[in-house]
């Protein structure tokens, strides 16, 4: 698996321990590193002259004199704008004093139009907001509408966050990067200042990745596709999980309904929507395979339970904010106090189901830590997680994933902490970084159908940070094929292409 996401302290010590295994040493990554990234420029800029490198004082500096060196080499008319000078003896000095390109002061950066500018001023080592030559350097090549390609992070975007450090940042148009993603690759603002993502082999060995046990990946279906449910040749309905979905009042009904379709699209063998009594009659007049029964109170809902054995819920699409929604939750988190487990894989709580524990989350966060209690999924975007978790959402200091980290622990919950970078924790930590959605997703609705999905997955048995994961990623995989014109009704059909790739991949993987 090469989708394990390394921080930039833990590509440093990947760095250290490859250097200690070998076959490479330092200058040996850097001579590996400055030749993917001349190969790009070379395969897509062949005509670009000239090409500007711009050298930061350290490593990713080295790595851009590597660059100089071997363009020159190749006939590419080449100049050198530094930004400080790399300390004596580094790998950085040996780079340099190797490039023939003699090395003209940043404050003097003259660009033409035609010429593409390679950015090696700062990567993963970056740790305060960019000097003012760096940023008018950024000023005049994008002011030049410059091709920009970026050597493992744009300068001035953080590996750690994907924030910007400080004003400005360059906006890359290719950024190449070096054994393993790092989480600024992916999180926003830094995914879209990367530009295209091209993943260099420059020697680092698997295994020392793996001896590092990263915690943090890149969501894509390795991580999840060897427990994503197939039926066996005996199933039979209620083997392939029964979710339930509790539906709003008569006039908010129709988010349920997308969650109940996708539900039963993910696989779930039997989806029932849990309906007020006096919204059972809209809910039966648009339902037809999904299953309808008429519940108002924790007693109806416990009677559910207890004669239908459902494996997983969803409650908060159109639901509503208050007490009874707290009571419901609740009920489903305390399902297996009575001994043994319930049998319920999983609630996920969306929308007003998250919003009304805004006052008093503490009750949640007790009920999930029960003894044989329903594994909890929550589905905030920013606007819920904010109430439910203000003070981690105020920390500024936090990135997405570290503000994700710290619900998920503190909720003792799967947290999906969405947006265009949806972020995906267990409560031990464990986390993956959504990359394939497309802004077609944002539209009303496609986050019940989200809530559906996980459910549907939860109800057939899979583990539950697989489930959040695949769910994200299989929504995000169907919304952006579909593109546009997508409506969150279009999702649970849109899936289904998707569902059927990823059912063969694992067949075939387990040929
Ligand atoms: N890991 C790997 O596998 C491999 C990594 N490689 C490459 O190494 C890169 C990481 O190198 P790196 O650690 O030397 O960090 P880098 O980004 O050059 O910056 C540090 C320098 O900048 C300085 N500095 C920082 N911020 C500043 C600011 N705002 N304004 C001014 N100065 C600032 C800082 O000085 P300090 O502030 O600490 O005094 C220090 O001098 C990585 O991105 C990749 O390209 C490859 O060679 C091959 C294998
Ligand atoms: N720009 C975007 N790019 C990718 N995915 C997006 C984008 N905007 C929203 N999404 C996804 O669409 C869904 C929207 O969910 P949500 O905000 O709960 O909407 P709703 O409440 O209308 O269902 C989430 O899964 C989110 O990750
Ligand atoms: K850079």
């Amino acid at each position: 698996m090469s989708n394990e996401l390394l921080s930039p302290v833990e590509m440093a010590e990947a760095d250290r321990l490859a250097i200690a295994t070998g076959p490479f040493n330092g200058i040996g990554l850097m001579r590996r590193a400055g030749a993917a990234v001349a190969a790009v420029v070379l395969a897509r800029y062949p005509a670009a002259t000239p090409v500007h490198v711009l050298c930061g004082p350290g490593n990713n500096g080295g790595d851009g004199y590597v660059v100089a060196r071997l363009l020159a080499e190749a006939g590419v008319d080449v100049a050198i704008w530094v930004s400080g000078k790399p300390r004596a003896g580094s790998d950085a000095a040996i780079a340099a004093a190797e490039c023939p390109v003699a090395p003209r002061p940043l404050t003097a950066f003259a660009p033409d139009f035609g010429s593409i500018v390679v950015d090696a001023l700062y990567g993963a080592g970056l740790s305060k907001s960019l000097p003012v030559d760096a940023t008018n350097a950024i000023d005049f090549a994008r002011s030049l509408l410059l091709p920009v390609v970026a050597i493992d992070l744009p300068s001035g975007v953080s590996g750690d966050t994907g924030a910007v450090l400080g004003e400005e940042a360059f906006r890359a148009d290719i950024t190449v990067t070096f054994a393993r993603k790092k989480p600024g690759h992916l999180l926003l603002p830094g995914r879209e200042l990367c530009g295209e993502i091209v993943l260099a082999d420059i020697g680092i060995p698997d295994s020392v990745v793996n001896d590092l046990i990263p915690r943090t990946f890149e969501n894509k279906p390795a991580l999840w596709v060897g427990n994503l449910p197939v039926p066996a040749t005996d199933a039979h309905k209620y083997k392939r999980g029964h979710a339930g979905v509790f539906s709003g009042g008569p006039s908010t009904t129709g988010a349920a309904r997308l969650s109940a379709l996708a539900a039963a699209r993910a696989g779930a063998g039997a989806v029932t929507v849990l309906s007020p009594a006096d919204a059972m009659q809209i809910n039966a007049a648009h339902l037809t395979a999904i299953m309808l029964r008429r519940s108002d109170t924790v007693a109806d809902l416990n009677n559910f339970i207890g004669e239908r054995r459902p494996s997983a819920f969803v409650l908060g699409p159109g639901f509503g904010v208050g007490e009874r929604t707290r009571d419901l939750a609740l009920a489903i988190l305390r399902a297996g106090r009575q001994g043994a487990a319930s049998g319920i894989g999983g609630l996920v709580l969306d929308a007003d189901g998250i919003t009304s524990f805004r006052d008093e989350p503490a009750s949640l966060f007790e009920a999930t830590r029960e003894p044989h209690a329903p594994a909890l999924v929550m589905t905030p975007h920013e606007g819920e997680f904010a109430r439910l978790f203000s003070d981690i959402a105020a920390d500024k200091s936090l990135s997405k994933l570290a503000k994700a980290r710290a619900a998920a622990q503190r909720a003792n919950a799967v947290v999906v902490y969405k947006g265009a970078d949806t972020v995906i924790v267990a409560p031990n930590g464990l986390a993956a970084i959504n990359g394939n959605g497309a802004p077609w997703l944002a539209t009303a609705g496609s986050g019940d159908v989200l809530a559906g999905i996980i459910a549907g997955l939860l109800a057939q048995g899979m583990a539950v940070f697989a489930a959040a994961a695949a769910a994200v990623w299989i929504h995000a995989e169907a919304g952006r094929r579909f593109g546009p014109g997508l409506i969150a009704e279009d999702l649970p059909l849109a899936m289904v292409p998707v569902l059927r790739e990823l059912v063969e991949a694992k067949q075939a993987d387990a040929i």
